[in-house]
């Protein structure tokens, strides 16, 4: 069964319609990335799909779905004392020897005793994964995780999150504003704007006119960073939208 699938899903802030007639699956195990230009929609669905805002149209959840959400900032805080032993018991305590394997799992063994305020950037975000793989998640839900990463950063940041998922078989749903290295990191992309402008594999994303049309092939020098082998079938884009070419902005 899958974990998550969306039917005609439309969002509307106030009297604006954000998102029109979304429809998708996310499988078991795959890594499914989200890419759009600002304001694009890109967090609203996310959102919608974790069942935070009201929608129409349909949003089906596998029974018993364990999410774990990775924020793209945290709201702690700093003057508060917070040692990451102690964050990674929110919600709910875990043994110190599940804590250290974890962190070590994300790479961050030594990090247990430090503040989470005094934390780089890259650790942080290592912190906030390995919090939410101690809720042994059927999915990861990530929305733009690397955001102040530089790009060596970034690639090994999704380096790290493919190693898990096969690993433990997590299915991940990540979003991003750009294609950068998450996109080669993915088994399939869906390219958003305001609706599903095309999806299929990096390859298939990247290649496709209405993708295109929003990022222009700017970002092809940060694929080579780092590729994904694909062993399994290509989808097509879904429908064309020559139209959206008019109104394109790559943000
Ligand atoms: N709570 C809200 N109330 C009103 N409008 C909102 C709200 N949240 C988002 N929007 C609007 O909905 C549109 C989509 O926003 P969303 O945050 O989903 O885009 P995004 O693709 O994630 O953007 P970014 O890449 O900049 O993070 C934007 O025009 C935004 O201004």
């Amino acid at each position: 069964m899958s974990l998550i699938t969306a039917r005609n899903l439309s969002v509307s802030h106030g009297r604006r319609l954000v998102l029109s007639d979304v429809n998708l699956t996310i499988e078991p195990g795959e890594i499914v990335t989200i890419v759009g230009p600002n304001g694009s929609g890109k967090s609203t669905l996310l959102r919608a799909l974790l069942g935070m805002l009201r929608v129409s149209g349909e949003v089906t959840k596998k029974p018993g779905l364990v999410v774990g959400y990775v924020p793209q900032k945290l709201a702690l805080d700093p003057s508060l004392p917070m040692p990451v032993t102690s964050f990674l018991n929110l919600p709910k305590p875990h043994s110190l020897a599940e804590q250290a394997e974890v962190l070590r799992r994300v790479g961050v063994r030594n990090v247990a005793d430090q503040q989470v305020s005094e934390l780089s950037g890259g650790q942080l975000q290592r912190v906030l994964l390995a919090r939410a793989l101690l809720s042994k998640p059927d999915i990861l839900v990530l929305d733009e995780p690397t955001q102040g990463l530089d790009q060596n950063g970034e690639a090994a940041f999704y380096q790290l999150i493919e190693a898990v998922r096969t690993e433990t078989g997590v299915a991940v749903l990540m979003v991003s504003h750009d294609l950068h290295v998450v996109m080669s990191a993915s088994d399939r992309v869906i390219c958003l704007n305001g609706h599903v402008c095309c999806e299929g594999t990096p390859h298939v994303v990247r290649d496709a006119p209405e993708y295109r049309a929003l990022f222009g092939q700017g970002t092809r020098g940060a694929l080579a960073l780092y590729q994904h082998e694909h062993d399994h079938e290509h989808h097509g884009c879904t429908h064309d939208h020559s139209t959206d070419k008019d109104t394109a902005n790559a943000g």
